[in-house]
C-alpha cells in the first residue's frame, strides 16, 4: 500500500516554549485505520493539526499525498485540505444552522449547485441515523447527535483521510461503539482513518487498527506498524 502521509523528524514549538513535538517520524498507509493514543497533553491534537495542515511544523518534513506539505504554496492549501476530513474535539458545528445545513456546508463552500446538494446530505443524515433531526440546530442536539453531524460534515466531500480528535470523549459507551462503527465502515470503503483517543478500551474494538503512541511529544511506535494489542501487552484497565 502507498504511503499517504509521511513525517520525518518533525518538531513543533509554540512560540518560545520548549518543543511540544520532537523528532516525530512515521508513515501512514493509504486505506489503513490508525489510533493515536497518549495521555492528556502528550501532543495528540498538535500532531493532528500538522496532519490536517492547520499548523506548520517548526522543523522536519511532512509529505501528504506524495507532495511536500510544508513548502506548499498558500494557494494550494484549500485543495489539500479538502482531501482531509476533520472531526474536531469540540465539534465546531455552526450553532445557528440546522443539522442539515451544517452537513451541506462543505458542499456549498465548494460551489456545488444547490439542486445537487440534497441527495448527498440526505444520504449522510441516513448514514448517521439522524433523518428525523435534519431541521434541529446543534444546541438542541445531544453530544452524540452533534458528534454524528460533525462526522457527516467531515466525510460528505469523500475525503481520502479522515482525522478525528477524541471523537468519543463526550458520549456514553454505546454511542462510542456506534461512532467507531461509522469510522470502520468508512475505512472499509478505502478512507484512511486516524482517531486520537486516550480511551484504551476503544482500541480493541477495531482489531485491524494500527496504533501510534505519543508520550510527551515523542512517538513511541515510529513506524505506526504495531497492531493492537502489541505482542505481550494488554490494555490498561
Ligand atoms: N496553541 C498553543 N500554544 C501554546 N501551547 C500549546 C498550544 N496548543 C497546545 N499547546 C501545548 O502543547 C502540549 C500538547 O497539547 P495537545 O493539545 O497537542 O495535547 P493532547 O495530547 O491533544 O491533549 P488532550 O488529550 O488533553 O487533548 C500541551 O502542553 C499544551 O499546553
Amino acid at each position: 500500500m502507498a504511503n499517504i502521509v509521511q513525517f520525518e523528524n518533525v518538531g513543533l514549538r509554540y512560540g518560545t516554549n520548549p518543543e511540544t513535538l520532537s523528532d516525530v517520524s512515521f508513515t501512514l498507509q493509504a486505506g489503513s485505520f490508525y489510533f493515536l493514543t497518549g495521555t492528556s497533553g502528550a501532543g495528540k491534537t498538535s500532531l493532528l493539526k500538522l496532519l490536517y495542515l492547520s499548523q506548520r511544523p517548526s522543523r522536519g518534513v511532512i509529505r501528504l499525498f506524495g507532495e511536500d506539505a510544508v513548502t506548499l504554496p498558500r494557494s494550494r492549501l484549500p485543495g489539500f485540505r479538502r482531501r482531509i476530513g476533520v472531526v474536531f474535539q469540540d465539534f465546531r458545528l455552526v450553532p445557528h444552522l440546522s443539522a442539515y445545513d451544517n452537513i451541506a456546508l462543505p458542499l456549498r463552500v465548494a460551489g456545488m449547485p444547490e439542486d445537487e446538494v440534497d441527495e448527498p446530505v440526505r444520504e449522510m443524515l441516513a448514514w448517521v441515523g439522524l433523518n428525523e433531526r435534519a431541521g434541529a440546530r446543534p444546541p438542541t442536539l445531544s453530544g452524540g447527535e452533534q458528534q454524528r453531524i460533525a462526522i457527516a460534515r467531515a466525510v460528505i466531500t469523500r475525503p481520502e483521510i479522515l482525522v478525528a480528535d477524541e471523537p468519543t470523549g463526550n458520549v456514553d459507551p454505546d454511542m462510542a461503539e456506534r461512532l467507531l462503527h461509522l469510522f470502520a465502515s468508512l475505512n472499509s470503503l478505502g478512507t484512511t482513518v486516524v482517531v486520537a483517543t486516550h480511551d484504551l478500551h476503544l482500541l480493541s474494538r477495531i482489531p485491524a487498527a494500527r496504533m501510534m503512541r505519543i508520550d510527551r511529544g515523542r512517538l513511541l511506535d515510529p513506524t505506526g506498524a504495531l497492531r493492537f494489542p502489541p505482542p505481550g501487552e494488554t490494555p490498561a484497565p
